[in-house]
């Protein structure tokens, strides 16, 4: 890293005149990689040419496997300038991955940097107050918000990495400049991610259009999010549901078309409120008001695709219900599972990373990686052991991705009487809240086969009787 501060990042950032955004680029050599810079900023007030102002950090260790260490191997962090928010960011490694530990010292790598700027939480506008746009809340990207979001997901499979590779070869060849190329009608930019309750697909999708935000910016200079809530929509206009999602749809196909230099992400949460299978409802003999629900959503999704600026992203839980049409329409499906015990620990391990960082925990200690804690496993009461004996007690107690990322903060504010909280303490709480958790549902457990049982014994001395 000693390196990396000879080299400074010399870059021209002068503000715009009128003190919007704007991109540029240069090249920049940090520890002996030659990469390519790419700037977004507005306002700054200072070059970059300073390097006691940025902060190198290895990202590889949050991954889960070794062998992905490479895939980025450093992460340029934040700085503040003045008042402004300015974020460094190095998105990924792209090179020989034979070695992994060499990789990135090697001088054909190829780094790239997205400097950007974050918008404020305060910008969000809630579009209800807006007639426009009903029931949509639009958020400027990338966002204070969401930052840092998608770097705290883990999951055992590689989807994170997935969804970028999409979006980077959507881009390249469907907004190739090539007519026949940029067809867009064979292409289906609707992605679906499925899977049970707090698994982290609204949060995967926010970091993604956040990323997609970011990494895009040299060719989009504005990027917006828009989330649609389908529950409240059907539930505040129940009989006018098919209006409120055609206008909403006209609404952002508008919003596309009358600036192309604006990216567009469609969040679609809870999909299955407006993508219900109509087949099934009508077999149950539900209301025509979701199943004419359901037909605008269709129409409103093939009347849109073609907006090369648009992206639309959408969430559920209960995929055996969605409509066939439907999910013919989305191109990019994903379940996502409950996560896996590594993934169970990178999130642990996140969290509690963060509260060493926030001085809710003191003093900041070591938490190895997954594989290193394995390693320290046997016989040690070392953190890394300690925090795999936590996950071993998650298992047990079936918990979905939500509740084992506000695991370390409950058990803190549970039992911390003292004025500081230790790593140790920290991991002795959560032992705590799991094993009193566990005790709790073998309790009720018990006392529902109990009562089973009696009710048996009732109903067997009725007959007898
Ligand atoms: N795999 C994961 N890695 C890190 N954090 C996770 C993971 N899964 C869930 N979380 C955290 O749990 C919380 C809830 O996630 P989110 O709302 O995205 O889940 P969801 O699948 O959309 O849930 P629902 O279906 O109930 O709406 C978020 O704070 C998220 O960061």
């Amino acid at each position: 890293m000693d390196d990396a501060e000879q080299n400074p990042l010399d870059v021209n950032m002068e503000p715009d005149q009128d003190g919007g955004r704007q991109a540029s680029t240069a090249e920049v050599v940090v520890n002996e990689i030659t990469g390519t810079i790419f700037i977004q900023g507005r306002g700054l007030k200072k070059s970059l040419s300073d390097p006691t102002k940025l902060f190198f950090f290895t990202l590889g260790d949050d991954l889960l496997d070794e062998s992905k260490r490479s895939v980025v191997p450093y992460s340029i962090w934040y700085e503040m300038f003045g008042t402004e928010l300015l974020s460094l960011k190095v998105m990924e490694y792209v090179g020989p991955v034979s070695d992994p530990q060499t990789a990135h010292l090697s001088s054909d790598v190829l780094v790239k940097v997205a400097v950007y700027f974050l918008h404020a939480d305060s910008e969000v506008r809630k579009s209800d107050e807006d007639d426009d746009l009903l029931q949509a809340r639009v958020t400027p990207l990338p966002n204070v918000q969401f930052d840092g979001r998608w770097d705290q997901l883990a999951f055992e499979t590689n989807i994170k990495e997935e969804l970028i590779w999409i979006m980077e070869n959507i881009f390249r060849f469907s907004r190739h400049g090539n007519e026949e190329l940029s067809d867009r009608d064979d292409d289906n930019p609707v992605f679906l991610l499925h899977g049970p309750p707090g698994t982290g697909k609204t949060t995967l999708c926010q970091g993604f259009a956040q990323e997609i935000s970011i990494r895009f910016n040299q060719k989009y200079h504005e990027a917006l999010l828009i989330e649609v809530n389908t529950a409240t929509l059907l539930s505040k206009y129940f009989s006018e549901s098919a209006k409120q999602v055609d206008e909403v749809f006209t609404k952002v196909e508008q919003m596309c078309g009358e600036n192309p230099d604006r990216f567009i992400c469609l969040l679609i949460d809870e999909v299955e409120s407006i993508a219900a299978s109509r087949e099934l409802g009508s077999k149950r003999g539900e209301v025509q008001d979701a199943i004419r629900a359901t037909n605008a959503l269709l129409t409103s999704l093939d009347r849109i695709r073609f907006h090369t600026n648009l992206v639309i992203l959408c969430t559920s839980n209960m995929w055996d219900t969605l409509d066939s049409a439907f999910l013919n329409r989305c191109g990019f499906q994903y379940r996502v599972e409950i996560p896996s015990n590594a993934a169970k620990y990178a999130i642990l391990r996140v969290r509690l990373q963060k509260l060493m960082r926030l001085g809710v925990i003191t003093p900041y200690a070591d938490l190895p990686c997954y594989r290193n804690s394995e390693c320290e496993y046997f016989g040690t009461e070392k953190p890394g052991a300690i925090l795999l004996n936590i996950v071993k007690l998650i298992d047990t107690n079936n918990m979905s991705g939500r509740e084992i990322t506000q695991l370390p903060k409950q058990a803190i504010y549970r039992y911390l009487r003292a004025r500081d909280c230790s790593l140790d303490m920290a991991l002795g709480f959560m032992q705590r809240l799991l094993l009193e958790r566990r005790q709790l549902s073998i309790g009720h457990k018990r006392k529902r086969e109990d009562e089973d049982s009696m009710s048996e014994n009732d109903a067997a001395s009725c007959e007898g009787a």
